[in-house]
């Protein structure tokens, strides 16, 4: 990666390496509500014992990549637990991801679509 020489420069890169991560995000996402389908109950939502080894895989990888693993690890916990909910959201709702898609589809009562 070439050096940015100026802040307006590596502002403009932040943002686009931020697009590419949304686009990752979004895909893991797809996965973690299709997870969610596959789970019985909290406990498996939950899932401490899979946190761990996807945390610890995390920080094995950002070693090699040259990023700092105690970053790889604050962003793998804080990204995990907001799946989480996500999942236990859908759980309690009883949803399929699919149900889900149809759910988030329909307009907000508070904020109708327009036409
Ligand atoms: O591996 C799972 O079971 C997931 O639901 C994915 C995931 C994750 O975001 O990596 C999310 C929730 C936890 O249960 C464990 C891991």
């Amino acid at each position: 990666m070439s050096d940015p020489t100026s802040l307006a420069e590596v502002r403009a890169r932040i943002d686009a390496l931020d697009g590419e991560l949304i686009r990752l995000l979004a895909d893991r996402q797809a996965l973690v509500r299709h997870a969610a389908a596959f789970k019985a109950d909290e406990q498996a939502v939950r899932a401490p014992g899979r946190v761990e080894q996807v945390v610890q895989a995390a920080r094995a990888r950002a070693l090699s990549a040259g990023l700092s693993p105690s970053v790889a690890e604050a962003v793998w916990r804080a990204m995990i637990a907001a799946f989480i909910d996500l999942e236990l959201a859908e759980h309690r709702a009883g949803a399929s991801p699919g149900a889900h898609r149809a759910r988030l589809r329909r307009p907000h009562p508070a904020h109708p679509s327009p036409g």
